[in-house]
């Protein structure tokens, strides 16, 4: 089982939010971008709940054969109290959406009217796209959302969680170092600085990977920032591209923008016209085309 790692406010709100449904039965969503740590949340609720004798299954439902979740929803039925995890329940085609639901609505059914011996299985899942808005669209129905999601939990992207990067990374060093039975590399501070600073697109997932490709190129050696991918290097910001500038929501105008930063060429050169175009990556005459044209002394 995974030891969870995180101290940071996010993830604190939602490990006591998780602590409370743990004791419940009820539906759960989990809300999240791909690789936050979903599915391990999932086992958590199993593992602190009192199904933890039973089994937890696994559905992906992207891509999942047609059969696949009825034959899911039998198999774990029949077990005392088991949890099922339905990863991507936005996926599910509508034939399967209906089966789902029938399954659920009966299950509560016999819970009122005293027909089912056992604590019956419990269904979490999860999703990385916007449930609300497949019903909106009328590609998820609202009758099985409504169900799926009494208790609906925000799973933050781990930009959100710097303040547990280092912790998690080196929690993934260290177990991957045993795993693969080698000694863990150690990371320089300036190489800690930059993995606390990227916006991991891919989240734990993406640093999980990262930390156990140094375990096994680099075991028992000192990582620096020179070992890190260009993209860590870079930052790669979210909002931001490569030259530190985004278009502000309001627009700018862009004839106006030409002529400043021509100013502040020639002014960064001293007047040296040769200089200044070479800061903007002009040639000397488009430099002097473009001075007269926005009326600029040179
Ligand atoms: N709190 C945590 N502490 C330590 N490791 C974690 C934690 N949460 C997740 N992990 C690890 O991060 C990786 C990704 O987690 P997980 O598979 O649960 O994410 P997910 O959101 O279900 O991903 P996906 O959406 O791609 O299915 C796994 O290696 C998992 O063991």
């Amino acid at each position: 089982m995974t030891t969870l790692i995180g101290q940071s406010p996010a993830f604190t709100r939602l490990r006591n939010a998780l602590s409370m449904v743990a004791a419940t039965d009820v539906g759960v969503l989990l809300l999240g971008e791909p690789g936050t740590g979903k599915e391990t949340l999932a086992r958590e609720i199993h593992a602190s709940s009192a199904r933890r004798e039973g089994r937890f299954g696994v559905l992906a439902c992207a891509g999942a054969p047609p059969d696949a979740l009825d034959r899911c929803l039998s198999a774990f039925s029949r077990d005392a109290a088991s949890t099922l995890y339905l990863d991507e329940v936005g996926e599910l085609n509508a034939g399967d959406q209906a089966r789902l639901l029938h399954f659920i609505v009966g299950q509560d059914a016999a819970a009122h009217d005293g027909s089912r011996s056992g604590s019956g299985l419990r269904i979490v899942a999860a999703s990385a796209l916007d449930l609300d808005r497949l019903v909106q669209q009328g590609t998820f129905r609202r009758d099985l959302y409504l169900r799926l999601c009494v208790v609906p939990l925000e799973v933050p992207p781990l930009r959100e969680r710097a303040l547990d990067i280092s912790a998690l990374t080196q929690h993934f060093i260290t177990t991957a170092a045993a795993r693969h039975r080698v000694e863990p590399p150690r990371l320089k501070s300036g190489a800690e600085r930059l993995l606390r600073r990227y916006t991991w697109p891919g989240n734990l997932r993406e640093l999980a990977n990262l930390c156990e490709r140094l375990v096994i190129l680099l075991p028992g050696t000192e990582v620096g920032p020179e070992n890190l991918p260009g993209e860590v290097v870079r930052g790669a910001p979210q909002s931001q591209n490569d030259m530190g500038f985004s278009l502000p929501p309001h627009g700018i105008d862009l004839n106006d923008l030409e002529a400043e930063l021509i100013r502040q060429a020639l002014s960064l050169a001293g007047g040296n016209k040769s200089r200044a175009a070479r800061l903007l990556g002009l040639t000397r005459d488009t430099l002097l085309y473009r001075l007269q044209k926005h009326l600029i002394a040179g």
